[in-house]
């Protein structure tokens, strides 16, 4: 685990009433700091055990394969379906990741009467992957999987599939994972899916043509594990994968950086998902995900609004978005008599969170974090975390911004 500057910690472990762990700014920060530098405790593939792409990733750091390249190599053992950038990545994989046991296992489920069961079932084909890679780390890493066993996430946050854990569970136990200290049990199948449910980040494939963007592989970090959600986050979260030109030594490390000044003290929260989504999709996400309600103070406010109100934030596209007409009513000086100093209507007071951090890029509803700062002064090129879109971003006032309703400055 690593935090942004070298040997300082920006942010600290708390326990805060209600929200369990938490980290808080250990120090004022500005907009764009880096406050953390993640790796992964383990990852695993995103992708069905077996996918027709026309293109591969190294299965240990998940670099994208390029066909001219003259270093890939393959496992001796399952040859094609673990292919690496290089002989390190393969030796590093051999010791860890993709351990004999993985690697026969991998190959077990791609078959029947394994593949059978998981057949035409996506989800269940990438848990299988999870649990694989965890009950390995049983026993590569016992001391990082004992990091993954406190993260928060009980057997109770799985929620009522039953069958599913038992099929998997099934599946595992066939595969007679190697002795660890921590044996090979229902109950310890259940928490570890627990864990993944709550606490696993997508690290996405970088934007190319198509509209959306899919997720390449799933990571366990301990450290950003312990951020709380907030439906107006003061910090977002960026993935570099298959990034050349930068900074930037690991193709699966995560970095997260804060959207503003942040004053010493001040909790810092992600959004577990994009920030367009209306109130009542929140709400049911965050309860059937992650076993909460939310009360920050953007779902204090839209707890108010009306039912079309809300469906204003899904129309357009079909999707869930915050559409064009709805940005000009609510933001641009309407006289109506609710508006705050800041020109900003009193029942949509986090207008200029959208303005200002919300990508405009269609379909892509990333979140927009400035660069990070140089000798202390913020820049004021903003940065997407979806998308990577780079734009100006000194078109509003960042004053006002802090200043409205629901943001910490
Ligand atoms: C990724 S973990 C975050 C760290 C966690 N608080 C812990 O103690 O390890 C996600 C869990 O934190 C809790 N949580 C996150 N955001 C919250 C919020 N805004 N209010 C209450 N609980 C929250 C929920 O239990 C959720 O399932």
């Amino acid at each position: 685990m690593s935090t942004g500057d070298a040997g300082t910690k920006l942010v600290k472990l708390t326990e805060i009433q209600g929200r369990g762990r938490a980290l808080v700014a250990s120090q004022s920060l500005t907009a764009g700091q880096v406050l953390l530098r993640d790796s992964p405790l383990l990852l695993y593939s995103a992708l069905p055990l077996l996918h027709h792409h026309s293109h591969h990733y190294c299965s240990n750091c998940f670099r994208t394969l390029s066909s001219s390249s003259s270093s890939i190599v393959s496992c001796s053992s399952c040859s094609s379906h673990a292919l690496f950038c290089n002989p390190s990545c393969l030796s590093l994989s051999l010791s860890s990741s993709h351990s004999s046991w993985v690697c026969q296992s991998l190959s077990r489920l791609r078959n029947p009467p394994f593949l059978t069961r998981l057949e035409n079932r996506h989800e269940l084909q990438i848990q299988a992957q999870f649990l694989i890679s965890a009950y390995n780390l049983a026993v590569i890493n016992p001391s990082n999987f004992q990091i993954l066993l406190s993260l928060q996430g009980q057997p109770t946050d799985l929620g009522s599939d039953s069958d599913s854990l038992s099929l998997l569970h099934s599946l595992i136990e066939s595969l007679s994972p190697p002795q660890s200290n921590f044996g090979v049990s229902l109950q310890l199948t259940a928490a570890l899916l627990a864990k993944d449910k709550i606490n696993a980040f997508g690290l996405m494939e970088p934007l190319n043509s198509k509209a959306e963007r899919s997720v390449r592989a799933y990571g366990i970090y301990p450290m950003a594990s312990f951020f709380n959600h907030d439906c107006l986050p003061n910090a977002c979260r960026f993935d570099y994968v298959d990034a050349l030109d930068r900074d930037y030594p690991g193709n699966v490390e995560i970095i997260v950086r804060v959207l503003h000044d942040v004053e010493q003290g001040r909790e810092i929260c992600l959004s577990y998902f994009p920030v367009n989504l209306k109130y009542s999709e929140r709400q049911k996400r965050l309860l059937d995900d992650y076993g909460f309600v939310c009360a920050c103070d953007r779902c204090k406010v839209e707890s108010n609004w009306s039912d079309e109100e809300d469906e204003v934030m899904d129309e357009d596209d079909g999707g869930d978005s915050l559409d064009d007409d709805y940005d000009d009513d609510l933001m641009v000086g309407s006289g109506n008599e609710n508006e705050n100093d800041n020109g900003v209507e009193g029942d949509f007071p986090h207008a200029y969170f959208f303005l200002k951090f919300m990508c405009q890029r269609e379909n892509c509803w990333g979140t927009l974090a400035p660069l990070p700062p140089s000798e202390g002064v913020t820049s004021t090129i903003m940065e997407c975390n979806v998308c990577g879109n780079l734009k100006k971003g000194d078109e509003i006032d960042g004053d006002a911004v802090a200043g409205s309703f629901g943001m910490d400055n």
